[in-house]
């Protein structure tokens, strides 16, 4: 895409130039801060459909020079939402190997290692993603906050090719696998707002459900993730390592976080 960085002379504080909604309202992602949280007793538990795939099936595996992305097959939805949210595809926020912080969203000010992030489009009022990306009621995202402890299975599924994808826009295939053992134990404990896109063009279009619970990698796992990938391409003399791809977080203004949970 446009030339655009998390750090530098087109780093996030100059990403409003170019793409007007970054300075704009609604803007993600938020520290979910305590005193921001109300609990909203009509949250339904998110429900997912068909997100268990079969290795028979073939996903994308790709580096867009801004994170690692798995793209997802139209069958995966979201059935909880007052309209149909259809899966397009899920990717990854991170820190580096001298700073294993690097989520998007905080809680309590507290910055996870990483964050992984689901993507769905409005299917019900949207023919396409690029017909909704830019509509209020066009996105919805879950996020999951990601700690170093224990190793995660599920996430080997995709790591143990990404070596495949060291540089911008190199893709490989991997076989299908249960996307729901990358989610967290408990949907139905969240937060959720509206907010927007991380990156440019921020448009302010996102419904996020932030799991309150977060999942585990173990360290190597971590550090494959934050130390294998470059966003230059393969014969550029010098390599730009692709890490610490995360937006610091914005104003929250007179926005309420809601809570599906009580204490
Ligand atoms: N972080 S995010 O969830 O707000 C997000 C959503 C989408 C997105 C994807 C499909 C349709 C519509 C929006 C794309 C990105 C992105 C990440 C890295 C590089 C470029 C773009 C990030
Ligand atoms: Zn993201």
């Amino acid at each position: 895409g446009a030339k655009w960085t998390y750090n530098g002379p087109e780093g996030e504080h100059h990403w409003s130039k170019h793409y007007p909604y970054c300075g704009g309202a609604f803007q993600s992602p938020i520290d979910i801060k305590s005193e921001l949280l109300r609990f909203d007793p009509t949250l339904r538990p998110i429900e997912i459909q068909n997100y268990n795939l079969s290795p028979n099936e073939q996903l994308t595996l790709g580096n867009n020079g801004h994170s690692v992305q798995i793209s997802l097959p139209s069958k995966m939805h979201i059935s909880s939402l007052p309209h149909r949210y259809t899966a397009a595809q899920l990717h990854f926020h991170w820190g580096s190997s001298g700073r294993p912080s690097g989520s998007e969203h905080t809680v309590n000010s507290k910055q996870y290692a990483a964050e992984m992030h689901v993507v769905h489009f409005n299917s019900d009022k949207y023919p396409n993603m690029s017909m909704a990306v830019d509509k209020s009621d066009g996105l919805a995202v879950l996020g999951v906050l990601i700690e170093v402890g224990e190793f995660n299975p599920a996430f080997e599924q995709f790591l143990r090719f990404i070596n495949g994808i060291k540089y911008i826009d190199q893709r490989v295939q991997v076989p299908g696998f249960n996307i729901r053992a990358l989610l967290p134990a408990r949907l139905d404990e969240f937060y959720r707002y509206d907010g927007s896109l991380t990156t440019p063009p921020c448009y302010p279009s996102v419904l996020w459900t932030i799991f309150r619970n977060h999942v585990t990698i173990s360290r190597k796992q971590f550090l494959d993730m934050a130390t294998a990938l470059y966003s230059s391409h393969a014969q550029e003399s010098s390599p730009v390592p692709l890490n610490e791809n995360f937006r610091k977080t914005q104003l929250v203004d007179s926005r309420v976080v809601l809570v599906s949970f009580k204490e």
